[in-house]
């Protein structure tokens, strides 16, 4: 049953509801008020705690539901109500207490009883637009935030500033207050349509879904894929975001049109990269200095690393020759730290390399810490190992400048665009200290799972010997003789489709509302490609559980949907795709050559199940029994 006809569909039960809890508080106010020696003035008070009372579910429904409060049945009638037990406390001021309007002036101050009288007008012209008007305009809804915020901060001042029951309430208010405005900065929707938007969950309010994705963020991937699709919201850090899947999904989210990386990643990431480097860049600036860091990862800088991979992997070799057996993964770890040491600032394989290794491991748990700089915790300490890689590379680019060497940094240092110009020392510390981030877990875990994948499976191991055996003996290598190891490079290509190593991209953010599969994409909202998911779509890869490197014969390759094979990203070289991803080729390639050469293993039993890290790894540490090949 409907008994308003305006706009505003009131229904009974809305009505009766409100009007009853407003009968008996504003009955209880004037009666209560018989308790009291001065029975006029206790009227007047309680009166208006009343409207307080009324005014405090009212002011939270306004807050928190935003523009959705003028169609709230709840908002209205609280809101009338309150003005009304207002009309009743100012009934006793004025015209019982004082006498008449004239004569509250002289006794509360101009000032005050200017206020309370312009408060109660303005109030009522509000509350009659809410019920005869839809309030769509522009101009009252702008008049609304107004006598909320008036309405508001005057209560607040009026009981915060009393004994007793009146600053409790007070108290509540502000609380109220305090709570909607952070429901409604929490809520993604923020009174936006929901029916368009792809399908998808923003889980538990102000957290989301942050905790399943740290939790296992492989897991949070997948899961979602299977239950929502290709396409799906979520709510992570603090924002709405919504993943892409699958080739034509993740084409759609390299689009520079709707998609961009700047301001887009949470802030701790952003403060852990220090601010600035290529993976929150966009743009222009983002082309141009992706431009000049391409230009150490050409086959010809490849060149001038392959001696240093070289030199890293004959050092670690020897020593665990002798060692016989022993844990692969911390071994892999020293291996990778003395080799981005080696390339980001010259130094030379062992323990000094490996400190800085553990520099590193401690600013990567930073990415997954809770973001909170107390300076014993995590991040305070990733805070404290970025900074310990910063001066490191400070140090570094001085002394390359005295003494120009052939590593990575030497490269950075003479790379310049075609006007001569080059990147500021600034800029390039923040480059190399990222590189240093996205260099040692992708080493690292790329040599683990090669060092598994051949063991675990003899006939590919076999092949891989014969190939090394047939094109590259001994000796030295390079690009050229690395160019001739094609079963090698379908392994490495196929070691980064298979293990769960990136689960996604960096973020980005919607540049402008676009659609997507005739889902609304809402601008600001966050957005996200899938790696692995994407690499498993049975449509894609047949059979994507089954280790084949065979799917990587070059016509297979050529044949495969754009933006199908993402473990580096996609796009093209100068967008956001990884320029590391010809260098892991080579060092692939490179260290399995001087594994295959000399040395056999073998893993004991073992649980090589992978963890939940952000890059899992086998459970056990991938344990071998290693030695010379006989
Ligand atoms: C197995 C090893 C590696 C994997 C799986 C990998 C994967 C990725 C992924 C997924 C991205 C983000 C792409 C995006 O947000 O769209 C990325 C970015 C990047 N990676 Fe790698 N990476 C690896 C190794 C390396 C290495 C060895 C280096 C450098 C020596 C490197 C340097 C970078 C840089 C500089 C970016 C930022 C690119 C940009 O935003 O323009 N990565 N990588």
């Amino acid at each position: 049953m409907r008994i308003v006809k305006f706009k505003i569909n009131v229904s009974l039960a809305e009505f009766t509801n409100t009007f009853l809890s407003f009968g008996i508080i504003l009955i209880v106010a004037l009666l209560a008020a018989e308790l009291s020696p001065n029975l006029n003035l206790h009227r007047a008070i309680y009166s208006f705690w009343a409207s307080s009372l009324l005014l405090i579910p009212a002011i939270y429904l306004y807050i928190s539901l935003g523009k959705l409060a003028k169609s709230n049945n709840y908002w209205l009638l609280l809101w009338s109500f309150s003005f009304v037990a207002y009309l009743v406390h100012l009934f006793y001021e004025v015209f019982v207490i004082s006498g008449n309007v004239k004569e509250t002036f002289v006794a509360g101050g101009t000032a005050i009883a200017t206020g309370k009288l312009i408060l109660g007008l303005w109030w009522g012209i509000d509350v009659a637009l809410a019920w005869f008007t839809d309030s769509s305009a522009k101009w009252i809804q702008i008049e609304r935030i107004g006598i909320n915020i008036c309405v508001g901060l005057s209560f607040l001042v009026i009981l915060i500033f009393q004994e007793g029951l009146a600053r409790s309430l007070g108290v509540i208010l502000a609380i109220a207050i305090v709570v909607a405005l952070l429901v409604r900065s929490q809520d993604p929707l923020n009174n936006q349509n929901i029916a368009d938007l792809p399908p998808g969950s923003f889980g538990l309010p102000f957290l989301g879904e942050t905790i399943s994705l740290a939790w296992d963020n492989h897991k949070f991937y997948r899961d979602r894929l299977q239950k929502y699709g290709s396409v799906f919201k979520t709510h992570l850090f603090g924002k709405p975001v919504i993943a892409f899947i699958g080739p034509e999904a993740f084409t759609f989210f390299l689009d520079q049109k709707y998609f961009t990386r700047e301001q887009a990643n949470p802030q701790p990431i952003q403060e852990l990269l220090d601010w600035e480097s290529l993976p929150l860049l966009d743009g222009e600036k983002h082309r141009d200095r992706k431009n000049l860091i391409l230009q150490a990862f050409t086959p010809q800088a490849f060149d001038k690393y392959i001696p240093l991979i070289e030199e890293v992997a004959t050092y670690y070799l020897k020593q665990w020759e002798q060692l016989g057996s022993f844990a692969w993964i911390p071994e892999y770890r020293k291996l990778s730290a003395s080799l981005t040491n080696a390339l980001f600032t010259g130094g030379v394989p062992g323990p000094t390399s490996e400190a800085v290794g553990e520099i590193i491991e401690t600013f990567v748990k930073g990415f997954t810490s809770v973001p909170v700089n107390l300076r014993w915790n995590g991040y305070g300490k990733a805070l404290q190992s970025r900074d310990k890689l910063l001066a490191l590379i400070d140090k570094a680019i001085a002394q390359h400048r005295q003494q120009p060497q052939q590593d990575m940094l030497g490269i950075l240092l003479q790379t310049r665009r075609e006007d001569g110009s080059s990147l500021t020392d600034e800029q390039l510390r923040r480059e190399v200290l990222h590189l240093f981030f996205a260099a040692y877990g992708g080493i690292y875990i790329s040599l683990t799972f090669l060092s598994m994948t051949l063991a675990q499976h003899p006939e590919m191991m076999m092949l891989a010997r014969e190939e090394v055996n047939a094109q590259v003996p001994d000796g030295s290598l390079n690009m050229e003789r690395l160019q001739n190891l094609v079963y090698l490079k379908k392994l490495a290509y196929e070691i980064r489709r298979f293990y769960p190593i990136n689960a996604a991209t960096f973020f980005a953010k919607v540049k402008q509302e676009c659609e997507f599969q005739n889902y609304r994409i809402p601008k600001d909202w966050g957005a996200v490609g899938g790696i692995h998911t994407t690499m498993h779509l049975p449509q894609v890869f047949p059979e994507p559980e089954q280790f084949k490197p065979c799917r990587f014969a070059p016509e297979k390759f050529a044949a495969l949907p754009q933006n199908s094979y993402v473990p580096h990203g996609g796009g093209a070289p100068d967008s956001h795709r990884c320029p590391g991803e010809d260098l892991i080729t080579v060092l692939i390639k490179v260290i399995a050559v001087h594994l295959l050469r000399k040395y056999n293993w073998e893993l004991p039993p073992q649980n090589l199940e992978l963890n939940c890290n952000l890059f899992p790894i086998p459970q056990d540490g991938l344990k071998v029994n290693f030695g010379l090949n006989k």
